[in-house]
């Protein structure tokens, strides 16, 4: 224990998470004490990820920096599926990536080396952290061949198209799919011979006479791995089964978690075949959909919303950060421009609240006014917050500890951010605390990342300072005629005039 001054604030509240595969809040009890794995499912890189996808990625985030806060070590991997992963779900239609591949006349390689870097494009420009690793699908093809021939003899049969995964031979099976819905399976049968309808392919021969550009040898021949098989194998040989959390977006409640828990009851039976010992990992967590009002945003179908089109419009990514944190991460978010405009402003607010803060702190040693400091520089890297902020700090810990409850997190932010006569050093350290969960990086981030330019805006930013600078010399000489001119002249060039404003922006892009 420290002598000199108060002890950081350690984080008590019981994390409780919702487990969708025994549909409870449970309390976490890590696998091996003190520290977290966890296995995010990561974007199959045949596109752009829409938007929608990074919320599930904002999600494994959140859930990933709260593990942190609350002292645990964390381990996280996020997968990359560059092969295997079928146009639909359920066992169907063509491999997402080489229909890509086909219809761009590109290799598959080529095509997803572009889209993995588009995807960690966005990850970067979220403040999402980077995970411990990120296992690429395509490098881990031998460990899925001896993962499926360890199954094969008990679970598996071989047809012509591929070896098929037996739903029969594993207790329970889709019960995960049952926690959302309870009318069963509803998948087409589309190979035919299979022995039940929602048996799946955990190798997938190449059909004799063609060459697939991605295509591996083994015992069932030439081919590829199935997207389930991947994540079960690249999960278990990073972390080990059983781990602790898996994560994924709620359609794969329906079809591949339930094949992944179906693998891998198949290859963690020592003990039998029940559920949820055997499932792979303690908990199974899901984040819902962001939808439009026409429905789900999805890749497939065509149009949809990139982040890069949130930035081109002017919209810090931060802000589509704040939008996904104000919804539950199992509620439904429906996205609209003036949410994310809504979002953008509260995040302006916190923002300059934490920058008048900041400026109300010293920054060299010896000025004499924070005896607090011991002499040396406030230090933004080891913050500790006195006992004043510890009520604060406990209900910001309760909210994430009740499975990751960041709305009413982020109110308990605002609280402290608005709390007067607080030594202004300990404030600060209270919010970097908090922040470092909410991960929107306040405590760092500049003025002009909120203020971005809208592509289609040619103005340079000294020529609008400039603008507004001969603006308040002729309103100081009363000459109201040029003032309005000039305001004018600014609107036509998509500039907003802020007389007035509390926030002290001054001026904003249209
Ligand atoms: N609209 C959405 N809102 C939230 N999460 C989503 C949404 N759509 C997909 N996800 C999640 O995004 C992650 C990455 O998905 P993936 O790259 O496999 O997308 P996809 O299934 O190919 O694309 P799509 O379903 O959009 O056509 C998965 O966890 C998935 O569940
Ligand atoms: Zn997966």
């Amino acid at each position: 224990m420290s002598v000199h001054g108060p002890a950081p604030f350690a984080p008590s509240a019981p994390l409780k998470l919702f487990n969708s595969l025994t549909r409870q809040l449970e309390a976490f009890q890590p696998v091996h004490a003190g520290e977290a794995r966890v296995y995010s499912c990561g974007p199959t890189v045949y596109n752009y990820p829409h938007i929608g996808n990074m919320r599930a990625y904002v999600f494994a985030d959140i859930l990933g920096r709260t593990l942190s806060f609350k002292g645990l070590k964390l381990t996280h991997v996020i997968n990359i599926t560059d092969v295997g992963h079928l146009t639909d779900d359920a066992d169907d239609g063509e491999d997402k990536m080489e229909k890509m591949a086909k219809a761009q006349a590109q290799s598959i390689w080529d095509i997803a080396q572009h889209f993995t870097q588009a995807y960690w494009e966005d990850v970067k420009a979220l403040n999402i952290r980077q995970p411990a690793r990120w296992t690429i699908a395509t490098e881990y093809v031998p460990q899925m061949i001896a993962f499926a021939e360890k199954i094969a003899a008990k679970h598996c049969y071989e047809l012509d198209s591929g070896l098929y995964f037996d739903v029969s031979t594993v207790a329970d099976y889709g019960r995960l799919a049952r926690a959302q819905t309870e009318d069963g399976e509803g998948r087409i049968e589309a190979v035919e011979c299979k022995r039940n309808a929602a048996d799946f392919a955990i190798w997938r021969k190449t059909p004799p006479g063609e060459k697939r550009q991605m295509e591996w040898d083994s015992p069932w021949g030439k081919g590829a791995p199935g997207w389930h098989l991947e994540c079960s194998v690249m999960s278990g040989e990073v972390l080990g089964f059983p781990f602790d959390i898996h994560t994924g977006g709620i359609d794969h409640r329906e079809i591949h978690h339930p094949n992944e828990i179906a693998q891998n009851q198949a290859f963690c039976c020592t003990n039998g075949l029940d559920l949820p010992a055997n499932s792979g990992a303690r908990v199974w967590m899901h984040n819902n959909f962001l939808v439009e009002r026409s429905g789900k945003m999805s890749k497939s179908s065509g149009e949809f919303l990139r982040l890069q089109l949130l930035i081109d419009k002017g919209y810090s990514p931060l802000a589509y950060r704040l939008m996904c944190l104000q919804a539950h991460y199992r509620s439904e978010l429906e996205f609209s421009w003036d949410g994310l405009a809504a979002a953008l402003t509260r995040l302006k607010r916190m923002l300059i609240a934490v920058q008048q803060l900041k400026d109300r702190i010293p920054l060299r040693t010896g000025e004499g006014d924070h005896p607090q400091d011991g002499g040396g520089a406030p230090s933004l890297a080891e913050p500790v917050p006195g006992p004043r902020f510890t009520p604060f700090l406990e209900r910001f810990d309760a909210a994430v500890s009740d499975d990751l409850n960041t709305p009413v997190a982020l109110t308990v932010f605002e609280e402290v951010l608005a709390l007067k006569k607080v030594d202004a050093s300990e404030k600060l350290a209270a919010l970097a605390a908090m922040d470092a969960v909410l991960g929107l990086g306040l405590l760092t981030l500049d003025r002009k990342a909120l203020r971005l330019k809208p592509k289609g805006v040619e103005i340079e930013e000294t020529e609008i300072e400039s603008a507004l600078e001969a603006r308040k010399e002729a309103r100081a000489a009363k000459d109201f005629a040029r003032s309005d001119a000039l305001r004018d002249e600014l609107v036509a060039k998509g500039v907003e005039v802020m007389d007035g404003d509390p926030l002290g922006w001054e001026w904003k892009l249209v």
